[in-house]
Order: structure tokens, then sequence, then C-alpha cells
């Protein structure tokens, strides 16, 4: 299976995100916790240099608690501030306030030094397409949040949404381009839905997914459509076609159609809290 991409949008994107980067205090990345490595691009650890850095593991109510747990420490461990949200509901944006501002101190406290006080900290939100970045952005920002820009003193053309008298968001994400190189991790993007399915096969993406989950969640596929369970992949389609009546208009068995509805149990969450990546192999 081959997964593809558009060379000259993620040039653009690159270039973007190097211009604003000089701009902000803070990068917030948001990552999907259910593949907290493989919906990261490890390129924005060259490109954030020294800027202070929040990690935040969204979509949390997709993923497996004990290892939403287990990658928040994983990221700690590496120096990140870390927050687990579910930017659709809410869930986690209130204390994001609180652990921008920790993890901002040394910035904050230097312009204490130099007499400024109260110099909101900029923060710029990035991640990979379709990862929530919009959606977060307005979860935090609410209804209340006042848009700034094109005023003296803030940069031509750039808009900044304040969110409250200490921090400052720039308006537009940066979207950061996976590592499609690797055909694992272009795999477990397709589990998900971040790339099209229009150029995948979902017959041999459902088979993929099946025997991934057969390896770490071996129960969940079996109890979510309740049958045997076989060892080979396609049979497991079969099983569930036969289940859910899912027949072509010829009377046979729909498989096509039974791999697109499994992803989209998946994918919605129906197949339980499913993590697809654990953080004993990335150590
Ligand atoms: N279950 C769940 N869904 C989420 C969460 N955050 C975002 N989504 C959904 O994920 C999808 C993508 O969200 P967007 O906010 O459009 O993602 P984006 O990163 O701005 O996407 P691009 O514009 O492609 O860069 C939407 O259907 C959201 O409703 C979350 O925490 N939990």
């Amino acid at each position: 299976m081959h997964f593809q991409w558009y060379p000259g949008h993620m040039t653009k994107a690159k270039r973007m995100m190097q211009e604003n980067i000089k701009l902000i205090d803070l990068i917030i990345e948001l990552v999907d916790a259910r593949i907290p490595v493989s919906s990261r691009n490890p390129d924005i650890d060259e490109l954030g240099g020294q800027k202070a850095r929040l990690i935040l593991l969204n979509k949390s109510d997709l993923a497996s608690e004990r290892w939403n747990e287990k990658w928040e420490q994983y990221f700690k461990e590496k120096g990140f501030s870390v927050v687990r949200v579910n930017s659709r509901s809410g869930a986690g944006i209130k204390s994001i306030n609180k652990v921008i501002q920790e993890a901002c101190r040394e910035k904050i406290d230097r312009d204490r030094k130099r007499g400024i006080l109260n110099r909101p900290v900029r923060a710029m939100v990035v991640g990979i397409p379709n990862v929530g970045k919009s959606t977060f952005i307005n979860s935090l920002a609410g209804k209340a949040c006042a848009k700034t820009g094109n005023k003296p003193g803030v940069t031509k053309g750039k808009q900044w949404i304040r969110l409250n008298k200490q921090v400052e968001l720039l308006d537009t994400p940066g979207i950061l381009w996976p590592k499609f190189e690797d055909q694992e991790v272009g795999k477990k993007l397709a589990f998900i839905g971040s790339i099209k399915d229009e150029i995948l096969n979902t017959m041999e993406l459902a088979a993929e997914l099946i025997r991934s989950l057969s390896k770490s969640a071996p129960d969940q596929v079996k109890h979510t459509y309740d049958i045997a369970g076989s060892e080979d992949p396609y049979e497991v389609l079969r099983e569930i076609a036969e289940k859910k009546h899912c027949l072509t208009k010829g009377g046979e068995l729909d498989l096509e159609k039974t791999a697109a509805l499994f992803l989209d149990d998946f994918r919605g969450g129906k197949l339980g809290r499913l993590t697809l990546e654990f953080p004993e192999d990335y150590r």
C-alpha cells in the first residue's frame, strides 16, 4: 500500500511556519492521542529551537485512558508540558491557561527582570491536518475572544486572538506534514482517517487495522460485533458483513461496504477507546 501527499504544499507550510515561529514564545503542538508519535512531524523540534513547548494529546476521548496517562508521562520526561484534551467537548481545556503560564515561566521572569510587566505570552498552534487545530482554537478562545492585529505595533497581516490578559494566540494554525516516507506511519494515519480514503484500498486498510487490533486489543472487534473472530482479517470482515447483513444488490456479502463501515466505526470510537501505538516502542 502506498501513501502520497503534495510536496508543494509542504514547502509552503514549512516556510510559513518558519516565519511565524519568530513571533511567538510558545508552540502548542496537537497530536492525536491514538498515535502520538506518528501524528507528529519531528521537524518541529528543530524549527521550535528554544521556544517553550506544550503538547496536547487531543482526541483523548478516542484513546485508552491508561495509555493517555503513559503518553503524558513519556512526553513530560522529554521536557514538554503536556495536557490531555478533548477539543470537541472542551474537556481539559480549562487547565490550559495555567499550564501555558508555567511553560513560559522563564520568559515571564526574564521580562520581569527587564522591567517588562504584563506582556502577554504569544503562542501558535501547530499540528498535522485533521488533528483538531481549528476545533481546539475555537474551544480555547470561546466566543468572548476579540481579534487583535493590524494595529500599530502588531505585525501587519497577522491576526492574534487575545485569550486573556496573559495569552495571545496566532489565529492561523501551522500545518505540519506527517512523515509519509515511513509506511507504518502512513498506515496509522490512514487508520485514523487523516489520509483521504480515495487513494487507499479500503478492504486492505480495514484488514490491516483488524490485524493490528488483534495484537493490541484482541477482544475489541469480537465484542463490538458479537462475532467468533477468525485469525484471518478478511474472514473477520466476512463475519461482520454477515452480522450486519451487509449485502450487495445481488445478495452477496458486500465486503467493500463492510470495510468502510468498520473503519467508520473505529474512527468514531464505536469499537471503544483504542490506542494504536505505545511509549515502550519509542524509548
Ligand atoms: N472525538 C474528537 N473529535 C475531535 C476532537 N478534536 C477535533 N475533533 C474532530 O476532528 C475533525 C478535524 O478537526 P479540525 O479542527 O477541522 O482539524 P484541523 O487540524 O483544523 O484540520 P485542518 O484544517 O485539515 O488542518 C473534526 O471532525 C473535529 O470535530 C477531539 O478532541 N475529539
